[in-house]
């Protein structure tokens, strides 16, 4: 070993952080394989559709990572309002986000647009100078691009979907082939959450009485650790066992943290249209692509008469952090 190999390997890891993030896509783009292959290393194959939390501490770039990864189960547009409402609850509960489509599957691909829309609506973005503010992080990724003869998205056409829905960076991967395909995605996640961190949350008026308070996880919520991912999925029997119980977490939108936009007039006003039927997936989502930011009453709190709250006013493009990171 040379002399700083050694040095680096007797370096003791920074203190730890805590990172929360959701894995969302359609149904079948492989979110399930892609977190399993993270934690276990392995792919096998068949993976339970339920969603589940798991808990995952691991060293990246030399800090211990303690990471919490919702593996959400896919829905679409045509999903009852409950589940749409738990998917907004779990946006509204992670700190960063993987946003996974399949190259063989034009519709996954177009997903993401409402994928994308819905954590715009939920997150807040935090301020990094005066007039500018920067995106909570989301990693775009294409997934089984081991399968070339079904390709139906091309890589140029991911890469300008990440630039176009404002994602801090693009990966194609496939989770059969390749572990490093898939450690890259979650380096990733915990780098740019690492800088977007830095950025203080913002201040909530007074004034702003509004509390977004919802339900989380209210069908299931399960931690697991590793060595019992692998029995899981192979094990039906086990699944039942490892059900940690029901636990229902009433979660309170950061009192510190304020919509950036109180102190501006509102420019428009919206119809009482629901908000999710104006995110389309046909790839024209022009609410998203204006930069617009929002004046959020939760639509959990009294739907959807609290849909009049809402204020759209204009604000300057935001920073985003795009390409590949190097190291
Ligand atoms: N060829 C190939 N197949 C993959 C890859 N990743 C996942 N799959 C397969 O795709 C199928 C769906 O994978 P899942 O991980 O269950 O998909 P999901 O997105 O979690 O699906 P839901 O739980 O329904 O939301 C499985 O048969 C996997 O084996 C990949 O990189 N290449």
């Amino acid at each position: 070993m040379s002399a700083l190999n050694l040095k680096m390997h007797n370096q003791k890891p920074k203190a730890s952080v805590k990172l929360k993030v959701v894995v969302l896509g359609q149904s079948y783009v492989g979110k399930s394989a892609m977190v399993v292959r993270f934690i276990t290393r392995r792919f096998i194959g068949e993976y339970d559709t339920r969603e589940r939390i798991y808990n995952f501490n691991t060293i990246i770039d030399n800090e211990t990572v303690n990471f919490e990864i919702l593996d959400s189960c896919g829905i679409n547009n045509q999903e009852s309002e409950f589940l749409i409402n738990q998917l907004e609850a779990n946006i509204r509960w992670a700190d960063a986000f993987i946003l996974v489509y399949s190259v063989t599957d034009k519709c996954s691909f177009e997903e993401v647009n409402r994928l994308k829309f819905l954590i715009n609506y939920n997150k807040r973005r935090r301020k990094i100078h005066k007039d500018d503010f920067i995106d909570v992080p989301v990693i775009l990724v294409a997934n089984k691009i081991d399968q070339a003869n079904d390709r139906m998205v091309s890589r140029e056409e991911g890469q300008k979907r990440c630039e176009d829905i404002g994602c801090a960076c693009f990966h194609e991967i496939s989770t059969r082939e390749s572990i490093e395909d898939v450690q890259g995605v979650f380096r990733d996640v915990c780098r740019f959450w690492r800088f977007f961190s830095k950025f203080p949350k913002l201040k909530r008026s007074k004034s702003d009485n509004i509390r977004l308070s919802m339900t989380i996880h209210s069908d299931v919520e399960m931690v697991l650790s590793p060595d019992k991912i692998l029995s899981i999925c192979c094990d039906d029997r086990q699944r039942s066992i490892l059900l940690f119980g029901r636990s229902r977490h009433r979660w309170n939108e950061d009192e510190e943290e304020q919509d950036e936009f109180d102190e501006l007039e509102p420019s428009a006003t919206f119809n009482d249209e629901p908000f999710r039927s104006r995110a389309q997936t046909d790839g024209n989502l022009n609410l998203m692509r204006k930069t617009r930011k929002w004046k959020i009453g939760s639509p959990l709190v009294s739907p959807p008469q609290s849909l009049s709250m809402y204020r759209m006013v204009n604000r300057r493009n935001s920073m985003s952090m795009r390409g590949h990171v190097s190291y």
